[in-house]
């Protein structure tokens, strides 16, 4: 059964209220002794209780049976590629890029689909990410799954998503990205037949919008970009799974029913999705290349003041205008680490090499940059007019702790061994007497 989107509420991290029967949502209080419709009340918390009111979410589900209804949970083999295993190989400080993830030849869902590249931190120390590409052939059907160790910033880069969550539809195509809040179960369903894209599992605060300081109250990703479901259910009982991810593992249970049974929800954790189109992007109208925090969507904060468990960054289409400036991402090592993917297009720091669907790894101090081709050519661009970047979607999940590759990752055959050529033909041009 397939339910449609019937719209969406705009705002980031709102207090929404939604019912898809009237009355369904109670009415100055969340607990009545009898909820309208024979409907179960039911809290979601995605932040401790006592958290601060501006970063306090929750919400409060009105729904046919309660999330409690399920057999007992069993471990989970149908997913042998998609775990939070992260020192199963020794890691170098080598840079590291990979063409696009294959798709799979015999049907494969989302879930099933994952394949973890990369990752630091876990899900019990509350800190870090996992890093994972999807390439999935087969609808979810009478499956679904939620991940308590984290909330997934999906990120498609071929072929739409139809994602049926327990708070309503999100339909997403390439150049929009999903998020799911931890523990939030959901379906997904192929439109194109067949899809692929990166996800970016998130264990430490809940992703929010930066700051913005000196850029004033607009700009950068705008809250009002940011779009939630409206609730939408089915009420469908049956044989059917529920697969959840606890602890870095996966485990399946019996559920007798869909658990997209919702009637009515309010409150502010939800999943949402944004178009990664509607991106203000602010530049340098002077001269120098700025730092690419100017490009950050979505942030999760660590312990520490100004350094991320991760930012998610993106290099939308732009114009460059800066005077006497290289004005490509220049050369660098940075303390972060960089694991970057290519949506769309082309990026401006490589020629070649990195397409889209594939993916780079840059950790702490490893130096990177421009290739070699991309050096020469904007060492020699003119500069008296605007170049435009089109066509590109370039992104990086930019964490504080390093990203360890899997050995998966590192075995893979679409792994570019090769990757450190791309500056091998960058040219000694010194000459003390110029
Ligand atoms: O490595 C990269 O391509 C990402 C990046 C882009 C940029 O404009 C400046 C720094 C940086 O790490
Ligand atoms: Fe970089």
């Amino acid at each position: 059964m397939t339910i449609t989107t019937n719209g969406y509420q705009s705002g980031f991290g709102n207090e929404f209220a939604t019912e898809a029967v009237a009355g369904a949502l109670p009415v100055g209080r969340n607990s009545p002794q009898r909820v309208a419709h024979g409907l179960y009340a039911e809290q979601i918390s995605g932040t401790a209780f006592t958290a601060p009111r501006h970063a306090n979410r929750r919400s409060w589900l009105y729904r046919i049976r309660p999330a409690a209804m399920h057999g007992a949970f069993e471990a989970y083999t149908g997913a042998p590629r998609f775990h939070n295993d992260f020192h199963d190989a020794p890691i170098s400080p080598d840079q590291l890029r990979w063409s696009p993830l294959p798709l799979p030849a015999e049907g494969v869902d989302f879930v099933d689909g994952l394949f973890t590249m990369a990752g630091n931190g876990s899900p019990a120390a509350q800190g870090g990410v996992a890093i994972h590409l999807y390439a999935a052939n087969r609808d979810m059907h009478g499956r679904w799954f939620y991940d308590a160790d984290g909330e997934l910033l999906i990120v498609p880069q071929q072929g739409r998503l139809h994602i049926e969550t327990e708070l309503g539809v999100l339909d997403v195509e390439p150049q929009e990205i999903a998020v799911i809040p931890r523990g939030i179960r959901f379906a997904v369903t192929l439109p194109d037949g067949q899809a692929r894209g990166y996800v970016c599992e998130n264990f430490g605060a809940m992703l929010r919008l930066p700051d913005l300081g000196p850029i004033g109250s607009n700009g950068l990703a705008n809250p009002r970009d940011f779009l939630a479901p409206h609730a939408a259910f089915e009420d469908v009982d049956g044989d059917f799974e529920l697969v959840a991810k606890f602890q870095g593992h996966l485990w399946r249970a019996a559920i007798g029913h869909s658990p997209i049974d919702v009637v009515a929800w309010h409150g502010n954790y939800a999943p949402y999705k944004y178009d990664l189109r509607h991106f203000n992007t602010i530049g340098s109208i002077s001269y120098d290349h700025p730092d690419p925090s100017i490009f950050l969507v979505l942030h999760s904060p660590s312990d520490t003041a100004g350094t991320s468990n991760m930012d998610f960054v993106i290099f939308p289409p732009r114009w460059l205008v800066a005077q006497d400036t290289f004005r490509p991402p220049w050369f660098h090592r940075n303390i972060a680490s960089e694991f970057m993917g290519l949506v769309h297009g082309a990026y401006d720091a490589k020629a070649e090499g990195f397409v889209p669907g594939g993916a780079s790894l840059h950790n702490s101090m490893t130096g990177h940059g421009p290739d070699a081709a991309t050096f020469e050519k904007a060492s020699a661009a003119d500069l008296s007019k605007p170049d435009v970047i089109r066509d590109t979607m370039a992104f990086m999940f930019e964490t504080r702790a390093v990203i360890r590759p899997t050995k998966q990752a590192l075995d893979a055959a679409h792994r570019q061994r090769d990757y450190q050529a791309c500056w091998a033909g960058l040219q000694k041009h010194f000459d003390a007497g110029r």
